[in-house]
């Protein structure tokens, strides 16, 4: 396993089969900047997913040229054959039949804001890891969410008026420790941020 975070933003996938696993997979793609092509034959128009167009065909190789990556999400026979495709063009394929069969496969995934929850069980149990993402998600909040959120823009003034790397270092290490979250449950992000840009001035 080699778990990634892939920048798909303007990128072409491609979607072979639009049932229930194609759908899941299109709308993911979708919704991290992709321009989704789905291909199925009995598919000809689709809504609610902006940025995807529609080849209501078969699959045929020459629907995998420009893709960066391909799910093929069809029957068992023709995920077979994407699967050989991709790899004889070099485009990386996940096959929605056997965890074993493509070049990757996705974890069940929690977003609050810039953070990035993944889980995965190399294919052992696509329920469980669903479960796992489930139950850790609660932690991972709204007032988590403002936290990197702050963080971020925190981090972003410690570089511009820190030159000191070792310094930066513990700085931006003790304001990802857990006490500043329960101070911004208590006391709100306004008097938070004040209290860490008080921290970056003053030792
Ligand atoms: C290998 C992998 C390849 C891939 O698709 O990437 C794969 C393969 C297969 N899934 C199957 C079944 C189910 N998949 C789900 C759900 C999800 N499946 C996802 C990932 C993966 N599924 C990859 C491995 C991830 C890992 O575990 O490391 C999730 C996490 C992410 C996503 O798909 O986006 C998404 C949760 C989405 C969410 O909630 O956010 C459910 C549960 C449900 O739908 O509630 C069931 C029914 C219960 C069960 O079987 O466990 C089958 C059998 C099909 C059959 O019965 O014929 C196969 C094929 C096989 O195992 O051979
Ligand atoms: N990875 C996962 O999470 C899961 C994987 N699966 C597997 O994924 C595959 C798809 O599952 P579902 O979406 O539930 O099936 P589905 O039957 O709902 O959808 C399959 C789609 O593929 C299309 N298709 C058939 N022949 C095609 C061709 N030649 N070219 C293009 N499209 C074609 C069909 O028109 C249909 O819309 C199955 O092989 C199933 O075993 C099933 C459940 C979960």
């Amino acid at each position: 396993m080699f778990p990634v975070t892939l920048d798909l933003a303007g990128r072409t996938v491609v979607v072979v089969g639009y049932g229930a696993v194609g759908r899941r997979k299109a709308a993911t793609a979708a919704a991290a900047g992709a321009h989704v092509v789905v291909v199925d034959p009995a598919v000809s128009s689709v809504t609610g997913v902006p940025g995807l167009a529609i080849r209501c065909e078969n699959y045929a190789p020459h629907q995998l040229s420009g893709a960066a990556l391909v799910f093929a999400c069809a029957t068992p026979e023709v995920n077979a054959r994407v699967v050989a495709d991709g790899r004889t063009r070099g485009i990386w394929v996940n096959s929605a039949t056997n965890p074993t069969d493509g070049d990757f496969t996705l974890p069940a995934v929690h977003a609050a804001g810039r953070l990035t929850l993944a889980v995965a069980t190399g294919g052992a149990s696509p329920a469980l890891a669903r479960r796992v993402r489930d139950q850790l998600a609660d932690q991972f909040d709204a007032t988590f969410e403002a936290w990197v959120e702050l963080l971020n823009e925190v981090r972003g003034q410690v570089f511009v008026t820190v030159s000191d790397p070792a310094r930066r270092r513990v700085l931006l290490d003790g304001f990802a420790d857990w006490p500043w979250l329960d101070r911004l449950r208590s006391e709100g992000a306004e008097a938070v941020r004040a209290a860490m840009i008080e921290v970056v001035r003053g030792g």
